[in-house]
């Protein structure tokens, strides 16, 4: 995917990303004085907010901005690019760990280049800053006056040039402007076997209680695409697991998440290998890389 450069559409009063890094909040403005570009930042620290304009940076053409973003060196294995990955957010993030471990471990040919979260002390988020990923907040709301808007945040996952975005755990509707922005390349993953227990309502427990009390004697992850409505896009992986008679929710979810946690690296593995195919009929599906001539 050739990303768009933001540069061309940088006005006066572009906002850059509100990005956390270490334990200090920057919202970076871009502000275009004498032909100079620098960058106001707003550091919050606890608990008083100072607003401070300082010459972070001065760059002499616009151009230069998108240098800011830090130039990870885009290694090709068997000729194909290393993809750069968003991961979206709200709660623990185990999802998130397993598929970061994955790409510093090598089994995922792609860099998590930007975390996205509704809640700026989420785990997920205190796991981003500990390993120097940078935290966008997103949306703004009562609770998150400095998240971004919709189109922020597309401008923003622009400039960090994010090739997927996966969302995980991530509790919040994705904006049309969003889903419009990364066709086919945006995917979620949900803690049962659509189209069933899917929709708004179903995350997190909701979902596990309601396998159970529907009797249903199997469960599982499902990795789909994300499209505008809730759990409603293309399935791309699922795996599953026994409902057994006497499960809790938390048991049953427990083990759900165990597989989760392999299902989605696997899925990433297999975006980031371009091993991802669809079918006439609109079906994704994923190339073994064992056996190029099977599918899943
Ligand atoms: N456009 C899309 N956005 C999102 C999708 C999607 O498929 N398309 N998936 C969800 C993740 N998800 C299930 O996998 C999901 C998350 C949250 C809800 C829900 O009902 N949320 C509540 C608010 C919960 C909260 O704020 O604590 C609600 O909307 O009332 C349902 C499904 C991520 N986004
Ligand atoms: N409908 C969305 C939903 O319920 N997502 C679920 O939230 C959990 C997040 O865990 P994590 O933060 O530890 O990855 C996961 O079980 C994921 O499937």
């Amino acid at each position: 995917m050739e990303p768009k450069s933001l540069l061309s559409r940088i006005s006066s009063n572009t906002t850059i990303p509100s990005v956390q890094s270490t334990n200090k909040f920057l919202s970076l403005s871009l502000i275009r004085s004498q032909n100079l570009v620098c960058f106001r930042t707003q550091e919050f620290l606890a608990p008083k907010i100072v607003l401070s304009y300082r010459r972070l940076d001065v760059i002499r053409s616009v151009e230069n901005v998108k240098n800011v973003v830090t130039d990870e060196k885009n290694e090709e294995k068997d000729g194909i690019k290393k993809k750069k990955l968003a991961v979206f957010v709200s709660g623990g993030g185990s999802n998130f760990r397993s598929i970061h471990a994955a790409c510093v471990g090598g089994s995922v040919h792609g860099d998590v280049v930007v975390l996205v979260t509704n809640k700026h002390d989420c785990g997920g988020a205190v796991y981003a800053r500990d390993n120097d990923i940078p935290v966008i907040l997103f949306p703004k709301s009562e609770d998150e006056p400095n998240g971004l808007s919709p189109n922020d945040v597309v401008a923003a996952l622009r400039k960090f040039e994010v090739d997927f975005i996966l969302l995980a755990g991530y509790l919040k509707l994705i904006p049309v402007e969003l889903v419009r922005a990364y066709p086919k390349s945006m995917v979620n993953i949900h803690p049962s076997l659509l189209p069933a227990f899917g929709g708004k309502g179903y995350y997190g427990m909701n979902v596990h209680k309601a396998v159970i009390a529907s009797g249903a004697r199997y469960s599982g992850p499902t990795v789909h695409f994300v499209d505008e409505h809730y759990d409603t896009g293309r399935i791309l992986a699922q795996k599953t697991v026994p409902v057994l008679w006497n499960d809790t929710a938390e048991v049953l979810a427990a083990r759900v998440l165990q597989e989760e946690h392999q299902l989605y690296v696997d899925v990433v593995a297999a975006l980031c290998e371009e091993r991802v195919v669809w079918r006439k009929d609109g079906v994704p599906l994923i190339q073994s890389k064992e056996n190029p001539d099977e599918y899943s």
